[in-house]
């Protein structure tokens, strides 16, 4: 070891989330810099720079989360209340944010940017995807990209998540992948499209999807959320990286979903689309929870996302994703937390170090993997599911660096 390490000592229980998905009591951790040096049993551990003490707490991968929408102003507590009172969410709600984020300075949204990141990391989430998509002009869209570009750790370009008023689709799906994509792609790595009723069509977002790919983004698709449809084929038709939502799956979409996985033994080059729930968005907007109890069963990767948003999920909260999945979505509490770690950098092609070494693996501990990792307030990871609404998040590092 050559740089400045710090062993963490007295946890309770480590849960890896690595290849081999260990469970390890009374066990330590060193990080050097920002990177894992060494974990395993406390009484093997090296001496290093300096010591902390977990107290027996319980210590994981921090949260990855691999699908936000945090590049807004404004927010929609009215449409909230009416959809308590028993109207149906629709994807036009999206233009309100649309407005009151094209109002905002690059300041003010840079700020609130920021702001919800810190609260995301202050809750355990150590990697974070986001999204452009309430900007819907080329240059707003530009402009969210660039904002939060400066906070976020992956960016995907949304400029297909809604038909702006007074727009013909296909013109704007032109401007999408001509203008707007130009502008935009200096500063993402991903493109999504809303393939659904009221928002984009199979054709419309297929054209997104392949110029998005020709201009050199990894791909995604927000697909089966509020109805049965083709965003779930579409995805794996164009090897997306994740489908998200996928509330309303047929046999066949699970079917399609598995089949992507079929052959793949860990090579990066042969990833298939992973099915990304996001149970917070579920309940707030009373859909039919995703099944991720199946689509396990059926060998698709699942992630859990929070989905962040003003309109159908304003919580970035990780830990309620994965008491949800285990106390209404039949997960069990190692594979809620699989999901919400190791899934999350598999939805974001982060779950490996690069072989350059560049970019160091996300989402599980293991030596030379990024030192990303939570203590809980509590001996095991089984009380986020336990004590459900409880804060538990006591300690958090992010790339070796304590944030809380
Ligand atoms: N479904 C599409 N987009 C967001 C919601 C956007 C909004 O309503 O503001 C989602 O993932 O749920
Ligand atoms: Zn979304």
């Amino acid at each position: 070891m050559t740089g400045a390490t710090t062993i963490i000592t007295g946890i309770g229980e480590l849960m890896t989330q690595d290849a081999e998905q260990r469970v390890l009591k009374d066990a330590a951790i060193v990080l050097e810099d920002e990177r894992i040096a060494w974990l395993g049993p406390a009484a093997n551990a090296p001496a290093a720079d300096s010591r902390y003490d977990a107290g027996g707490r319980a210590c994981l991968p921090g949260w990855v989360d691999s699908h936000t929408h945090l590049v807004f102003a404004g927010d929609r507590t009215a449409e909230f209340e009416a959809r308590m009172a028993g109207q149906s969410y629709a994807a036009g709600g999206i233009s309100v944010t649309v407005d009151a984020t094209r109002r905002a300075s690059d300041e003010e949204l840079g700020s609130l940017v920021a702001q919800r990141v810190a609260e995301a990391g202050a809750n355990g989430t150590t990697y974070l995807e986001t999204k452009t998509g309430y900007g819907l002009n080329v240059e707003e869209e530009a402009r969210s990209a660039r904002i939060a570009a400066a906070t976020a750790d992956e960016l995907t370009f949304l400029g297909a998540h809604l038909v702006p008023q007074g727009w013909k689709a296909d013109d704007y799906v032109q401007t999408v992948t001509g203008p707007m994509l130009s502008a935009v792609r200096p500063y993402v790595q991903w493109a999504d499209v809303f393939c659904e009723t009221g928002a984009f069509t199979p054709d419309q977002s297929r054209e997104v999807l392949r110029a998005c790919r020709d201009a050199g983004l990894g791909l995604r698709v927000h697909g089966n959320q509020l109805g049965p449809g083709e965003g779930v084929r579409l995805a794996v038709e164009e090897a997306a990286a994740s489908v998200d939502h996928v509330n309303h799956l047929e046999l066949s979409d699970i079917d399609a979903l598995a089949g992507s996985w079929s052959g793949w033994e860990g090579d990066p080059d042969s990833r298939g689309t992973v099915a990304t729930c996001l149970p917070a968005c579920d309940l707030s907007t009373r859909q039919p929870l995703a099944p991720a109890r199946q689509l396990l069963d059926a060998g698709v990767p699942v992630a859990l996302a929070s989905n962040c948003n003003p309109g159908t999920s304003y919580t970035s909260s990780m830990a309620f994703c994965v008491a949800t999945a285990v106390l209404q979505m039949g997960l069990t509490v190692a594979e809620a937390v699989r999901a919400a770690t190791y899934g999350g950098a598999l939805a974001l092609h982060r779950e490996q170090t690069t072989d350059d070494g560049g970019r160091l693996a996300v989402g599980s501990l293991a030596v030379g993997h990024r030192a990303d990792l939570q203590l809980l307030d509590a001996p095991s990871a089984t009380h986020l599911a336990y004590r459900p609404g409880m804060q538990l998040t006591h300690a958090v590092w992010r790339a070796g660096q304590r944030l809380r």
